[in-house]
């Protein structure tokens, strides 16, 4: 295989981009321990995780800030680790602006490309208005960062990293500053940019919210490894363990064994006694007498009427709810487990703390992880 040439990257498309077998150490600590990813050119991939599980390092490696001691990066199958950031063609956006404070909005965003190219002045001013305008700041060429609120910085920040048309864009938390109002409005702004532009988008991400509504693929991370990549709707509700499951939405995670186990589907019984039958389908499967997690999200249980009583029901104490406006949180006693429910205030009715209560759940939505991951 050759090296790219950095030429080569200044086309329109979106890049791919392939990690294989990928480690890095700091200090005899892994950051990233051998992993291997897949993204799809113009793709919008975010990397989610908890604090220290590896997405700063795996995008600082991808920007070539950070050399991997093992492995290989590949950008469209070409091998790109001995090229030097500037010349990879990526545009990066961090949580803090870093944007000159002595510089013109228009100064800040022509930055790269004075650096980089010898654009026409005409020419310049052309991809500064027309980078603006992506991010809707035309009109504020002339401001300083100081004159602009943060969500107007973070979009300077954006055009700087566009201005030059780079076919990856890499992104770590650029809306971690913002008041939640501001970040809803830039999530939409940012597909809208990435659906126009067709560049490949990196984003990191510790909210779990912002990579399910933004993303094509999310890479959950945990501890310098991959725990699953996958579509939004497969990492929710195809999780492949119990800290995937839990660390996207609310999950009620009951412990329970399987005690039987055929075509038709599987049995469970939870630790209160209550045995309850998933129907086969495409979710995984376990012999009889495995212990496993019963994965029921809240959304697919719901009080059931009084009086029912049947197997797709669990027979439980009202714990504590909260009142959330439009909605009631449940929580339910189940013997020594609990569950997490939604509940609308009409179905609440006259419910007091203390009650009994019937829980229905959707067994075609019921998974089965294995226990103890
Ligand atoms: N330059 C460095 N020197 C030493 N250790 C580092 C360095 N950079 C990262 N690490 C360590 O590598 C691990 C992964 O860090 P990284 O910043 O990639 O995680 P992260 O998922 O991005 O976390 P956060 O959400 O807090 O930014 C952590 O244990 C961190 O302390």
């Amino acid at each position: 295989m050759h090296n790219v040439d950095p030429a080569d990257l200044k086309t329109a498309a979106g890049a791919g981009v392939r990690l294989v077998g990928v480690s890095k150490a700091f200090r005899g600590t892994l950051a990233i321990d051998d992993i291997s990813l897949n993204i799809e050119p113009g793709s919008f991939v975010s990397l989610l995780g908890p604090s220290g599980s590896g997405k700063t390092t795996t995008l600082n490696m991808i920007a070539g800030f950070v050399t991997p001691d093992a492995g290989q990066l590949l950008f469209d199958d070409k091998p790109i680790t001995d090229i030097p950031p500037h010349k990879r063609n990526i545009g990066m956006v961090f949580q803090s602006y870093a944007l000159f404070p002595h510089m013109t909005v228009f100064d800040n965003v022509a930055y790269p490309l004075r650096m980089r190219t010898k654009l026409r002045k005409d020419e310049l001013g052309e991809r500064v208005r027309e980078a603006l305008q992506l991010v809707r700041l035309s009109g504020f060429e002339d401001r300083y960062p100081r004159q602009l609120s943060g969500g107007q910085q973070q979009r300077v920040s954006m055009a700087r990293a566009l201005v030059g048309r780079p076919r990856l864009l890499l992104m770590d938390e650029p809306l971690g500053a913002l008041d939640k109002k501001l970040r809803d409005e830039l999530q939409v702004e940012i597909k809208e940019i990435h659906r126009k532009l067709g560049s490949t988008f990196i984003y990191v991400t510790h909210d779990q919210t912002e990579a399910l509504t933004m993303s094509d693929a999310v890479v959950v991370m945990r501890n310098a490894q991959v725990a699953q990549f996958g579509s939004p709707r497969e990492v929710y509700e195809e999780p492949e363990n119990t800290f995937v499951a839990s660390f996207l939405g609310n999950a009620n995670l009951l412990p329970a064994k399987v005690v039987a186990a055929d075509g038709q589907g599987q049995t469970v019984r939870l630790s209160n006694g209550a045995a309850l039958t998933l129907p086969s389908g495409g979710r995984r499967t376990f012999i009889a007498g495995s212990d496993v997690m019963l994965l029921l999200r809240p959304e697919d249980l719901a009080l059931a009427a009084p009086g029912t009583a049947d197997s797709a029901t669990l027979n439980g104490t009202l714990h504590e709810m909260l009142f959330f406006g439009d909605s009631y949180k449940l929580i339910v006693d189940i013997g020594s487990d609990t569950l997490m429910l939604w509940a609308s205030p009409r179905e609440i009715a006259d419910l007091s703390v203390g009650a009994p209560v019937r829980v229905a759940w959707d067994a075609g939505r019921a998974g089965l992880l294995p226990a103890g991951e």
